[in-house]
């Protein structure tokens, strides 16, 4: 990426939903000095979002910094190009990263640089430095959302109906980070975002409950190992736009994008 001080970063959005749309204002807005949006990507139309609506190829060749707000599909299709053309690629959709080949593609391309926001949760930082002081033992997230945002495409109707009507919480899965984010795309990158950080989808338990009362989403973690025990619990309101999704998330990505470009904001 091109680091200029007097050049702004060039930056085209993947993805002009919910998340995508709230970044290209706040950037048009100027809310990350040195940084302005070029392009979004997205194949159904977004409306005027203030940019030029692009083909990925074209928007590639202006971009500095390629900021993914669409789905693991992107990342398994195009991360490894993007990086290899040695753009930098900040990520939302971190459960792509569970497919272990994919992760070892990204890890081992460049010179672009591979970047994940934290999204959603928080309390990553003291995480990944418990794990690079011992392995952690315990990893556990419980995620509790409203019960319509959970409906798959794989549920039977039997299921999907169930989530509809459901009037008191109901646990919806548990098992590992690596299977929750398979089953759950668009709502467990969390779990797989604690996953990476500390180097073990398999380790990461995952529950994911749905609850009809559920206003605000929630991620419950608890972690333990060699350097200690660590509990925390985040309540996100939801994005008006798009009730899957916490409201935070578009500030996490500007957050990682002030960050990437060496304007952090002080907590790095
Ligand atoms: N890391 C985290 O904490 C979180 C990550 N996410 C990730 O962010 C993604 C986007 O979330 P939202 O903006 O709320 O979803 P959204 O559904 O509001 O918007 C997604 C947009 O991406 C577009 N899109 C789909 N496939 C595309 C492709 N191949 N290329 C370009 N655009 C494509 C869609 O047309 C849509 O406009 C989620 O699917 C999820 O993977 C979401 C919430 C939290
Ligand atoms: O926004 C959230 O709270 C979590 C979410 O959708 C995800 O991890 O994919």
């Amino acid at each position: 990426m091109r680091t200029t001080a007097d050049t702004p970063i060039r930056a085209v959005v993947i993805g002009g939903g919910a998340i995508g749309a709230s970044v290209v204002t706040a950037l048009l807005r100027g809310d990350v000095p040195d940084v302005v949006p070029v392009a979004v990507v997205d194949p159904q139309p977004v409306g005027d979002l203030g940019v030029p609506q692009l083909r990925l190829e074209a928007a590639l060749d202006q971009a500095d910094v390629v900021v993914e707000c669409a789905g693991q599909a992107v990342i398994a299709q195009s991360a490894v190009g993007i990086l290899e053309r040695g753009i930098d690629l900040l990520i939302t959709s971190v459960g792509a990263l569970a497919d272990p080949d994919l992760a070892a593609a990204v890890r081992a391309a460049g010179p672009g640089r591979f970047l994940l926001t934290a999204g959603a949760i928080g309390g990553l930082d003291i995480l990944s430095s418990a794990a690079a002081q011992g392995p952690l033992t315990r990893v556990e997230v419980t995620t509790t959302k409203l019960p319509t945002t959970l409906v798959q495409p794989w549920m039977d109707d039997h299921d999907a109906d169930l989530l509809r009507v459901v009037t008191e919480p109901v646990e919806v899965f548990r098992g590992t980070a690596r299977e929750a984010t398979r089953l759950f795309p668009r709502s467990l990158n969390v779990a797989a975002t604690l996953g990476w950080v500390v180097g073990d989808f398999d380790l990461v338990d995952v529950r994911l409950v749905a609850d009809p009362a559920a206003e605000l989403t929630c991620h419950r973690v608890v972690a333990e190992g060699a350097a200690g025990r660590y509990r925390f619990e985040i309540e996100n309101l939801p994005s008006p736009q798009n009730p899957r999704t916490s409201g935070v998330v578009p500030h996490a990505v500007l957050r990682s994008l002030a960050a990437l470009v060496g304007r952090p904001s002080g907590v790095v």
